[in-house]
Formats: C-alpha cells, structure tokens, sequence
C-alpha cells in the first residue's frame, strides 16, 4: 500500500525512476483515453448548464407569463379591490412586510377605518414561515390582499404603481434580530439597503408619487450611554449590522428626500412584542421553552448589571404608524422630478419605561404558571447593547403618540394568544389555564 502510494504520489516531484518508463508510458495512454472521455463529458455538461441558463434569462425576462406569483388581469382586480378605500378620503397604502409581525397589525387597523391596503412581503424563512402564512390567511378572511414577492424585484413594484396610485407606502419588510447579522450578514444587506433603495426608485419615480413611512429602530442608537435616547442624539456608533444598516436606511431615505422631495418619515421602534409577535425574539423564545420545560438564557451586561429594553406593545406602535401616515405631508416631485422641499421627520416609538429580562422573565413566570428553567450568562460581544430607553415628546407632540400598555398588561394579551394559537397541555395543571386562554382569545 505504501509503495503505491510512493509511486502516484513521489514525495520529491520528477522522482520517478527510469525503469518504470514503459509502465508509466501505457498508464499515460489509459490515461489519456479517459481524459478524452471526461473531456466530451465536461463538453456536454457546459452544453447542459448554458441552455439551463439562457432558459432561466428568458423565465426571468417574461415573468409575467412564467411567474405564476404575480401579474395576470384577475390579479390586477384583487389588488385595486384591496388598494382601494371604503371612506371618504381614505389612504390607498401599499404595506411592505404585510405577512410580518408589525405589518399584520398595522394592516388591519388600517383596513379596519376603511383604508386601502395591498400587502407585500417574500415570506422567507428567518423564522417559522407558517406563523407568516396564518398571519397572510387572517388579512385574506378582512379581504387584505398580500402579493408574495420581494422588495427587490423592480418589475413587481414597477407593475404594482402601474395598476395603484398608492397615497402612501408603509415600508416594514426588513431582515430583523439584532444577533442573527453575526450568522447571516448578506441578507441585511440584501433587504436592509438593496431592498431599501429599489423601494425609493420605484417610489420617486411613481406619479403621483406616494409618501413614505417606514421602520428603523431603536438600535441605532448603539453605544450610547445618555439616557433617555432623543432623535437628536448621535447615531454613529451602531453596535451590529443590524443597526448600521437601519442608520445607514435613514441617510438613504433622506437622500431621496433631498434629490426627488419624497415626504419622508422614519420610525425608530423599540423592542416591539405582543401577539402574533416574531419567535425569534425573547419574550416569545423564553414563552415557548418554559411551557417545553426547556432552559432558556438570560443575558447579563458587565459588572453582572441586568440588561434591559423599552419593550413596546404592538396597539401603542400600530397608534404611531398610523399617526405617522396621516400626518405625512405629500411628497413634492412627480416621475422622478422634484418640485420643491418635502417633509423628512423621524421619531422615537417607545415605551418610556424600560424594563429589566430578569423582570420580564418573572411576568412571563407568573402569567405561564410555570417557574422558568434559567442559565444567566455574560452577554455576548454579538451587536446587544445594554438597555435601551426612549424619549417620546417629539412624538408625543407632533402624532399625538402615547402609549398606554404596561409590560404586565402587555404580556398576558401576548400569553393569552400564544396559548390559543399554539395550544398546550403537556402537564395537568395547565390544561385549565391554555383552555380559559383560549376561550379568551376567541372571544375578544
Ligand atoms: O428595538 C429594536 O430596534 C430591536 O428590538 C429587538 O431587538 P432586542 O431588543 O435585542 O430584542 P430581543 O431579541 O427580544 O432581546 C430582548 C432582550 O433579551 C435579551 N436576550 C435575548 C435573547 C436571549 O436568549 N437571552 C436574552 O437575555 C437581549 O440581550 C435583550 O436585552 C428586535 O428583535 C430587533 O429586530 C429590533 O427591532
């Protein structure tokens, strides 16, 4: 075996000995045969893989005929159907990241007062898809249309502003989690700021064109230290990915303020929980491993201080995004020309009353019944910062924006809806609590 392997593979290169030349001589002629072989196969897989593509460019290129997704006459007449207002005066919006936590809520509200809505979102897998697809199925039984299809896909927002004039774009599809950009950086970029800015084309170049009102976050904030955090404090030391490509959202959308005068507002939200809320958050991560009796993880900042959030409830952000649209000036320009200076504003949407994860963890505890199996560990350098905290008077004065849930309040609406949208009964004295919880739900 040795010597076999001294043969095929000289230690010293060129060092193969004379005497074995004739050997070596019909090896080669094997060789080359087979060489000519895998050529011709090489041949036909080139062959294979160009024809695979060209078709692929020409799918892409005629995807209104292909893409069964999208396009098409009776396709068109469910999204007017859904864009169009049941009030006088009523908005006609299109909601990116419709099927998402946020957009859900603020697509019913805004359905509910008769508003326009047509939903868009890709309903990708960053986390359970079919929670995306519930949601989807809620908006369907208030006759809200979603269009499955991504911000980045130019000719679907191109067709979308063809067949709507839309009044006002609420932009909520985002890659979120502050931690996962450690895992998956290209897919912040990919939504966070790609999606972004095809967004912005397909806005400035709309006529009318609509005005816009969108999600950043609290994150930007980053390392500051000065509490409570004011729109007017420094952003420029976001601590992940996630926050930079938020703050680097609000320099983009005040870009296309400045060049086409779209009307502009950014949302700065802060930690948002509540029903029908995204898994990969804490309050809905430690809910779903304490009722399994699974451990879950608390993070501590340095000196063992306890970290903590402004956590926000999703009625009193659904309250700003809707004050924030009605309050939106027009955007100036029309067809991709500016016709005059247009409103650019962003605003702090919190709580005002941060509190610590042990603490939530303790409400979660009490409302659940069940004791919490709990690993404390130091935080990791990954893109958390220590507490977050909001000023909300500029809010307060120019949307009138208040919130009104506590975290003790906010919780049980969230544990009541968890426990009737996933069911539980793994011990017997739960079962009273997930049955009470799901009638509660039901009826309310
Ligand atoms: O305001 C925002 O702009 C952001 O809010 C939210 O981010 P965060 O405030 O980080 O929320 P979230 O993950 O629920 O962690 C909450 C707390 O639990 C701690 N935490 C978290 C996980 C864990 O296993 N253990 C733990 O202690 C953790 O250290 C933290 O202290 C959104 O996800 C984000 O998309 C963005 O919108």
């Amino acid at each position: 075996m040795r010597m076999m392997e001294d043969e095929l593979f000289p230690s010293t290169p060129g060092k193969v000995k004379i005497e074995r030349a004739h050997t070596i001589n019909r090896q080669f002629h094997k060789c080359f045969a087979s060489t000519s072989t895998m050529f011709l196969w090489a041949l036909f897989l080139i062959a294979l893989t160009a024809s695979y593509l060209s078709f692929q460019s020409f799918v892409d290129t005629s995807s209104g005929y292909f893409n069964a997704s999208w396009g098409g006459m009776h396709w068109e007449k469910q999204i007017r159907a859904s864009a169009t207002p049941r009030r006088p005066g009523g908005m006609s919006v299109l909601l990116t990241g419709a099927a998402g936590f946020v957009g859900t809520h603020v697509s019913l509200a805004l359905h509910k007062r008769g508003d326009g809505v047509v939903g868009l979102d890709n309903f990708n897998n960053y986390y359970d898809p079919s929670l995306k697809k519930a949601r989807k199925a809620l908006l369907a039984s208030h006759s809200v249309f979603v269009v499955e299809g991504d911000i980045n896909d130019a000719r679907l927002l191109a067709k979308l502003f063809d067949v709507v004039p839309f009044t006002h774009v609420m932009h909520l599809a985002a890659q979120a989690g502050v931690r996962y950009a450690i895992e998956n950086p290209a897919s912040y970029v990919h939504s966070n700021i790609a999606g972004l800015v095809t967004l912005l084309e397909a806005c400035k170049s709309a006529d009318p064109q609509p005005a816009i009102v969108w999600a950043s976050s609290s994150s930007v904030y980053g390392l500051n230290e000065k509490v409570p955090f004011s729109e007017l404090d420094r952003t420029d030391r976001p601590a992940s990915l996630y926050a930079a490509t938020k703050k680097a959202g609000e320099e983009i959308t005040h870009t296309y303020n400045h060049i086409y005068g779209l009307s502009i507002t950014g949302l700065r939200f802060f930690t948002v929980y509540g029903p029908w809320g995204r898994p990969d958050m804490a309050y809905f991560s430690f809910t779903r491993n304490i009722l399994q009796g699974k451990p879950i993880t608390v993070y501590r900042g340095k000196n063992h201080v306890d970290l903590a959030r402004d956590f926000t409830f999703i009625d009193d952000i659904v309250k700003g995004c809707i004050a924030s649209l009605d309050t939106a000036e027009k955007s100036t320009g029309s067809g991709g020309r500016k016709r005059g200076p247009a409103q650019y504003r962003i605003f702090n949407l919190g709580n005002t009353s941060p509190v610590t994860v042990p603490t939530l963890v303790r409400i979660l505890e009490s409302n659940l019944k069940v004791k919490a199996k709990i690993n404390v560990v130091d935080m990791p350098g990954n893109g958390d910062v220590p507490f977050t905290h909001a000023n909300i008077s500029f809010a307060r004065a120019e949307l009138g924006y208040m919130p009104t849930t506590n975290l003790e309040s906010g919780l049980k609406k969230f544990v009541r809806w968890y426990l009737s949208y996933y069911g539980y009964s793994p011990r017997s004295g739960d079962i009273a609590l997930a049955a009470e919880a799901g009638e509660e739900a039901k009826a309310s």
